[in-house]
C-alpha cells in the first residue's frame, strides 16, 4: 500500500497492543504532533487505526508558585521563623526579616497567616499557635505534589492555589492511536510512503510542477494553537445587540451629556428637592463648571409651579422649597432619564408627535457601595413609548417581547414607587445558574405632574433597565465585578457567549 509520508510514518511507529500518545508518536516520527494527528485522523479513516479522545486536565505552577514550592510558601516561612526566635510574641519586623521576606511576600504572608491558623498578628507582632503544624499545609503539599507530577490534590485546594495564582489549570484533549487488524495487515503486506505537498507555493504555480505533485488533504480537526484575539467586551456585545433589538422594535436613539443640570436629571422628573437621592451622598457633582448656563425659561417656571402647586385642578405640590440655582446645579447623571426628558421637553429634536419611541444605552453614574451587583457607573437602557392611550399592559408586553429576544421568558413585575410614575413596576429577572431574583429594571407610566410642564399631552411608558444585570442572565456571571473594572475576569471575558 502506497501512502502519504506522514501517514506511512505513524503507521510503523504505531503498535497493535498498546495506545500510544500522540506526543510519543511525534518524537518517534520526528513529525510536529499538529501533522501526527492529522496523519492519524486519515489513517483512522481508512480503517488502519483507531484514534482515542479523552479530556485531560493538567496543572502546572506558577513562576510564583514554582518559587514557593522551593522556597517555602510566605505564610509557612513567617510562621517557622517566628516559632525560631525566642519570643512570644515577636516582633514583626524581626520576623519577617528571619523568614527573608520582601517585596509583595510580606503582605502575602501576612494576609494568609492567620487564615490558616497560624496564629495572631497584632499592633506589630506575631503570635504563633504551638498546635499548627505547618509541615501538613495542604496547600504547600499540593505544590509539591504537582511539582513531582504526583496524583492530583483535592479540587478544593486546586482552587485555592489558583485563586493564589500560584496554579494555572488547562484541559487538553489526549489523544492515542492504536493499529487496527487491517493495519496489521498492511504493515506485514508492506507500506511504501510517497510525498505530499501540504502548502502551494509560488515556486510550485512558477515551474509548473504543481501538475505533477499530490496534495495533501487539510485536516481541520487536527489540534491547533489557542490565540487570543482581541474580541469585544461581553457588555459591549450585551449592549449593540440591545441596540439591535430595539432599533428592531421601532424605537430610534438618544444622546446627550453625561454630565448634566440637575434640572434634567430631577427636577422635570418631578423629583422634591429634597429628595434623598439628591444629596450629596448620592450624587457625583461637578466643581468646575458647577452650574449649567441656560435653562428654557418657561420650562423652568411650569416646573417650579408643578413642584409647588402640583398639576391640574385637584393637584398638589410638595410644599417644600423649589430654588432655581439647587436645578442648574451640574453633576454626573445618575440615570439617563435625563435624555428622556430632554426629549420629551422638544429642546433637543423639536417637538415629538404620537407614536414615538425612543431609547439609549448609556452610562449613569452613582455613588454607590460597589458589591456583586453594584458599580459605581454602569450603563441603562433607557426606553420610553409616546402614544395616545398606553396602559400596563402595554408595558409588559414591551418587556415581554424585548427580554425574549435574549432567551428570557420569566420575567416578574413588582410594583414599586417612583415620584415620576404611577402606577410603577420593578422588573426581575432568575439567574441562571444560582436561581436567585435579581432586579433588572424599574418601570412605570409618567404621571401628569411630569409630562404637563414638558408640554406632552398624550401617554408616556418609560423604564430604565440595567445593562450589567442583563449580561449577568445571558452568560451566567455571578458578580458583576467579573465583567467589569480591575477584578474582571479575562478568563471569563475571553470566553462568554452572547446569546440571544
Ligand atoms: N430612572 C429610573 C428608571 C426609570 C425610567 C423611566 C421610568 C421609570 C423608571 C432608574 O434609574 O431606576
Amino acid at each position: 500500500m502506497e501512502l502519504p509520508h506522514a501517514q506511512a510514518a505513524v503507521l510503523r511507529a504505531a503498535s497493535a497492543e498498546d495506545a500510544t500518545p500522540i506526543d510519543e508518536l511525534a518524537a518517534e516520527t520526528d513529525l510536529p504532533p499538529e501533522t501526527v494527528t492529522g496523519a492519524a485522523f486519515e489513517l483512522e479513516e481508512r480503517g488502519l487505526v483507531v484514534v482515542l479522545s479523552r479530556e485531560e486536565e493538567s496543572t502546572t505552577l506558577t513562576e510564583e508558585g514554582d518559587e514557593y514550592a522551593d522556597r517555602g510558601l510566605p505564610e509557612v516561612r513567617l510562621y517557622e521563623a517566628a516559632r525560631g526566635l525566642d519570643a512570644d510574641p515577636v516582633p514583626m519586623g524581626e520576623a519577617i526579616g528571619r523568614a527573608g521576606l520582601e517585596g509583595p511576600e510580606v503582605d502575602i504572608a501576612l494576609s494568609n497567616y492567620a487564615r490558616k491558623g497560624y496564629g495572631k498578628i497584632d499592633s506589630g507582632t506575631v503570635t504563633t499557635d504551638p498546635d499548627a503544624v505547618p509541615d501538613t499545609d495542604s496547600e504547600a503539599m499540593a505544590l509539591d505534589a504537582i511539582t513531582a507530577g504526583e496524583a492530583a490534590p483535592s479540587d478544593e485546594v486546586l482552587d485555592r492555589l489558583e485563586r493564589r495564582g500560584l496554579i494555572e489549570r488547562s484541559e487538553r484533549t489526549e489523544r492515542t492511536v492504536t493499529l487496527s487488524d487491517d493495519g496489521v495487515t498492511a504493515l506485514m503486506e508492506g507500506v511504501e510512503s510517497r510525498e505530499t505537498v501540504g502548502q502551494l507555493t509560488p515556486e510550485l504555480l512558477a515551474s509548473g510542477e504543481w501538475r505533477d505533485v499530490e496534495f495533501g488533504a487539510y485536516n481541520v480537526e487536527a489540534d491547533a494553537e489557542r490565540v487570543d484575539g482581541g474580541r469585544l467586551h461581553v457588555l459591549r456585545e450585551t449592549g449593540e445587540r440591545v441596540k439591535d433589538v430595539l432599533v428592531g422594535m421601532g424605537f430610534e436613539e438618544m444622546d446627550g451629556p453625561h454630565a448634566d443640570a440637575d434640572f434634567w436629571i430631577n427636577d422635570c422628573l418631578f423629583m422634591p428637592q429634597d429628595h434623598p437621592a439628591r444629596t450629596h451622598w448620592d450624587r457625583f457633582a461637578l466643581e468646575e463648571p458647577s452650574e449649567i448656563d441656560d435653562l428654557p425659561e418657561g420650562l423652568v417656571s411650569r416646573v417650579e409651579r408643578a413642584h409647588r402647586e402640583g398639576v391640574g385642578p385637584d393637584g398638589d405640590g410638595y410644599h417644600s422649597p423649589w430654588d432655581e440655582g439647587f436645578a442648574r446645579a451640574l453633576a454626573l447623571r445618575g440615570h439617563t432619564t435625563s435624555l428622556t426628558t430632554r426629549y420629551l421637553s422638544g429642546t433637543e429634536i423639536g417637538e415629538i408627535d404620537p407614536p414615538a419611541r425612543f431609547f439609549s444605552v448609556e452610562k449613569a453614574y452613582r455613588n454607590d457601595t460597589l458589591d456583586a451587583t453594584h458599580l459605581l457607573e454602569f450603563f441603562q437602557i433607557e426606553g420610553w413609548v409616546m402614544a395616545d392611550s398606553l396602559s400596563v399592559r402595554d408595558l409588559m408586553g414591551t418587556f415581554e417581547e424585548f427580554y425574549a429576544q435574549f432567551g428570557i421568558t420569566d420575567i416578574e413585575f413588582k410594583p414599586h414607587y417612583n415620584p415620576y410614575t404611577e402606577p410603577s413596576f420593578e422588573l426581575f429577572g432568575t439567574h441562571p445558574t444560582t436561581g436567585e431574583l435579581i432586579e433588572i429594571g424599574n418601570s412605570g407610566l409618567f404621571r401628569e405632574e411630569m409630562l404637563e410642564p414638558l408640554g406632552v399631552e398624550c401617554d408616556v411608558m418609560a423604564w430604565g433597565l440595567a445593562l450589567e444585570r442583563l449580561a449577568m442572565l445571558t452568560t451566567g456571571a455571578e458578580d458583576i465585578r467579573d465583567l467589569h473594572g480591575t477584578l474582571a475576569d479575562l478568563d471569563f471575558l475571553r470566553n462568554a457567549e452572547v446569546s440571544y
